[in-house]
């Protein structure tokens, strides 16, 4: 493990040629971990995507996990997956025009409206006790994955080669900052961000949850972290969706 100048201190990481995932990796690793840890990973064969997706990772594309024991609840955890959100945006936009970037809610990052990454949070709670979270961020960087799996999206990479370990660095940054906000100010700059960045606010959008498809205009994201739509039935709080526009 090398570290070089510009990594945030506090934060350990691990560098691998190829794991299965870096979630599955950040997991195992996670009991004997004792400060908030990036594993990157150069290739993984068996990623894992949001709702259960597979995520392609070929060599040249970043995948990584922060594996970390955060204080407070698993709903307060959970606003984490916007931290990294604003981080990667912050990242990408050191390699391409900022206007070219926006968030989708909850966690993707779009390029030209195409996806260029997504972030998956997984989690383990006691209680209420929050024991473990891992952040796994993958970003296509040089290759654009095959096989459409979500048309509305279709990936799209920075169609650049761009050294992963810099991009870590750098994305390490910006994330060091977003928890340090978080620690002095909450969660609301931190929303307030994401909001600045966010895809189609105030334009009428589609949440499909596992059992209802909601459609309303994109009035905020709360202080949970919950979609707001305003539909003709009246307010929508929605905790988890796929969003179409
Ligand atoms: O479906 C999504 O949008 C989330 C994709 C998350 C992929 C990343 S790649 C690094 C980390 N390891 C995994 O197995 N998945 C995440």
């Amino acid at each position: 493990m090398s570290i070089e100048a510009g990594w945030p201190q506090a934060y350990g990481r691990i560098v691998r040629d190829s794991v299965e995932s870096t979630n599955a990796e950040a997991i195992r690793l996670a009991p004997t971990l004792t400060q908030p840890t990036w594993i990157l990973s150069h290739h993984q064969t068996a990623a894992r995507g949001r709702s259960g997706r597979e995520w392609a990772s070929p060599k040249g594309n970043f995948a990584a996990t922060l594996v970390m024991k955060p204080t407070g609840t698993a709903g307060w955890a959970s606003l984490r997956s916007f931290m990294a959100a604003n981080a990667v945006f912050e990242t990408l936009a050191l390699h391409v025009r900022r206007s070219r970037l926006s968030l989708k809610w909850p966690n993707d990052v779009l390029l030209d409206n195409g996806k260029v990454a997504g972030i998956l949070l997984e989690s383990a709670s006691l209680g209420d006790r929050i024991e473990w979270l891992a952040i796994g961020i993958g970003v296509n960087l040089s290759h654009t994955p095959g096989g459409v799996r979500d048309a509305a999206f279709p990936p799209v990479a920075v169609g650049e080669a761009i050294d992963v370990e810099t991009f870590l660095t750098e994305l390490a940054g910006f994330y060091a900052t977003e928890e340090a906000i978080l620690t002095e100010f909450g969660f609301t700059p931190i929303r307030e961000k994401w909001l600045r960045h966010a895809a189609r606010l105030g334009e009428v959008i589609t949440a499909r949850t596992q059992t209802d498809e909601i459609t309303g205009r994109f009035e905020t994201v709360n202080e949970a972290g919950h979609l707001v739509l305003s539909t003709p039935h009246g307010e929508r709080r929605i905790a988890a969706a796929d969003v179409y526009f």
